[in-house]
């Protein structure tokens, strides 16, 4: 068996007694317009919302919502993918390229899968980000470099397709963005020297229908960006599913860090590191693109798409994309029907000191020197390396016509880097050790740290008048949280060291319902109903770089107020509204 994993041979699924009957396929229009009941992708619908429509469980109400279910998924490290529910049949990832299919109203098991990973893989980020449904298959990106068909009744695998080389860096925790018969991913490994890609394969075969380097070869628009060989390890890498257009058929696309870290190895402006993109899904043409920031030198990967809702600005609506950025903006786009992307405002969400300035008219910042690190330059920049927000999503509302952001303040790193020597394949490529990663926080100037420190929030911002709404500020914790929002005007998140997952009143933003679990909450919550009854489901699981940042943040704080270590292992949570038990517990006395 070892043998053949080592070869990408995948081991037969531990089908359970109880597989799916009736199983309703995934269609294009069914994407395009989820039933209200169903969760079928990462964010729920095309336009990176996280919102549903559903309104059973509302602030009056939440009093009442109760654990109606668990799981243990049997692995540690971080569990962020959201529970994928497609007419009472759950499909869950988990680290470890694992996923389990349960009945969504029981929690009864219907099959497992779980791919045999090399060994001698290196994961440094060891997690997935969710699976894709369409037609009768589920689709799993791996952190071998593949993407895998299962069958969605009974999780035996139907193809395998790998997309690019593990051993040299390429890795996969994406969810598959999935349209018009084509699935779409795009690699990791801005930490180990790639060039970056976004490649789709047909639904059915799994056959290569094109592949779009995120960095551009010789010849290609913007490859003057790039000096001598710097585009061939440029990184850009892809890791969160993009957004799709389906009037327009293109997919939205965000890119991650310029490899390796430190700017002057890689002098010019690095397209399209740090960007949006806009895909042609026939033939993943690039139509448009927007550069968040040039020639990157802080890991601000902004690999979150931009999300696709409407803005009003001057009386007028514009289609939008919007993005809250690693790097402490947030980003208000326009989206022409070409595919082109146009610039309409940015705005610090957090405490930024590295841009002076943005261009009215393109947004391209201006920095400020003294905060751009660089080999043998150890400065210090806010918001830190992992920045305004990482990956955890932020959510919008139609009904508030708000957008809720994870965000993380009051921080800030030093980083400088070590002089590069050549690159080995599968190796990290940052110029930047690892003890000096982790050990890079700090504060803001003028924090005090001998008190309480505002670090995680939730942020509401009314895209209506570009203005911020409120703030719930976590002390002495980041937070790590996915977010969603429904139909009830709550938002749902976790994130926090204290192992709490929450509920806020979407329009005033008070906590309206807590309750801890068995670990920290990064997974990506997601909500759907069976047989007339809403139930809420995310999965418990810290590890990966919310325990990274937690941990340097611990160094950082007097030691009386530490968060002890997190205790890891993942289980998903499932919760509907119970019987009222405070009145029953009045009735009983
Ligand atoms: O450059 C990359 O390819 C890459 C990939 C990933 C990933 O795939 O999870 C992360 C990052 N970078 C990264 O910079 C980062 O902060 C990060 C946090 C996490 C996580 O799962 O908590 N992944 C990643
Ligand atoms: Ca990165």
């Amino acid at each position: 068996m070892l043998a053949l994993a080592c070869l990408g041979v995948t081991v037969a699924p531990h089908a359970g007694s109880a597989q799916v009957k009736d199983y309703k396929p995934v269609t294009d229009e069914r994407l395009a317009n989820p039933e209200p009941e169903n969760w079928l992708q990462y964010r729920g619908n095309y336009k990176g919302w996280g919102y549903s429509p559903l309104d059973q469980i509302t602030s009056a109400n939440i009093g009442r919502l109760t654990p109606m279910w668990s799981y243990s998924t049997g692995k540690l490290e971080g569990h962020q993918a959201p529970p994928i529910v497609n007419n009472g049949v759950m499909f869950v990832s988990t680290p470890g390229n694992q996923v389990v299919a349960l009945d969504a109203k029981t929690g009864d098991q219907l099959w497992t899968y779980k791919r045999e990973l090399p060994e001698e893989l290196v994961q440094l980020h060891p997690t997935n980000r969710g699976v894709g449904l369409y037609g009768d298959k589920v689709y799993l990106a791996t952190l071998d470099a593949c993407v895998v068909a299962l069958s969605a009744k009974t999780g035996e695998q139907v193809w395998e397709k790998c997309i690019a080389d593990w051993s040299d860096g390429y890795y996969m925790t994406l969810s598959p963005l999935i349209a018009k018969g084509k699935v779409m991913v795009g690699v990791s490994g801005g930490e180990f020297g790639i060039r970056g890609f976004i490649t789709a394969v047909d639904a059915e075969t799994g056959q290569e229908a094109w592949k779009t380097y995120t960095v551009p070869g010789p010849g290609e628009p913007g490859f003057e960006t790039w000096k001598g060989d710097a585009w061939k390890t440029g990184g850009a890498p892809v890791w969160i599913q993009g957004n799709y257009d389906p009037k327009n058929n293109v997919a939205y696309f965000g890119t991650g860090n310029g490899g390796p870290w430190m700017p002057d190895t890689r002098p010019g402006d690095n397209l399209y590191a740090t960007s949006a993109l806009a895909l042609d899904v026939d033939t993943g043409a690039i139509k448009g693109h927007h550069q968040y920031h040039w020639n990157d030198a802080w890991d601000w990967d902004e690999v979150s798409a931009p999300i696709l809702v409407d803005v009003e600005r001057g009386g007028k609506t514009i289609p939008a994309l919007v993005h809250a950025g690693r790097n402490g903006y947030l980003w208000t786009l326009e989206r022409h029907e070409d595919g082109k992307i146009g610039f309409i405002e940015g705005k610090p969400y957090v405490n930024q000191n590295v841009f002076t300035g943005l261009d009215p008219k393109t947004g391209r910042p201006s920095y400020d020197p003294t905060k751009v690190p660089g080999t043998n330059k150890k400065l210090a920049f806010c918001p830190g390396l992992w920045g305004g927000k990482d990956w955890p999503p932020e959510a919008y509302n139609p009904k508030t016509g708000m957008l809720y952001i994870p965000a993380n303040d009051n921080l800030c790193s030093e980083l400088g880097g070590v002089p590069i020597t050549g690159r080995a394949p599968g190796e990290m490529y940052v110029g930047v050790t690892i003890d000096e990663i982790l050990s890079s926080l700090r504060f803001r100037d003028g924090v005090d740290a001998s008190k309480p420190v505002d670090i995680g929030e939730v942020q509401a911002w009314d895209l209506k008048t570009g203005k911020k709404a409120w703030t719930h500020t976590f002390q002495d914790s980041a937070n790590w949280g996915p977010l969603l929002t429904t139909g009830g005007d709550l938002v749902f998140g976790g994130g926090t060291s204290d192992r709490k997952f929450r509920a806020f009143d979407a329009k005033s933003g008070k906590v309206v319902w807590e309750t801890r679990l068995n670990s920290g909450v990064t997974g990506v919550p997601s909500t759907y109903m069976v047989d007339g009854v809403q139930y809420i489901a995310v999965q418990a699981g810290w590890g990966v770089d919310a325990e990274r940042m937690m941990g340097g943040i611990s160094t950082l704080l007097p030691e009386n107020r530490r968060p002890p270590k997190m205790t890891q292992g993942g289980v998903i949570w499932v919760f509907a509204l119970g019987k009222d038990q405070t009145k029953q517990q009045a009735a009983a006395q």
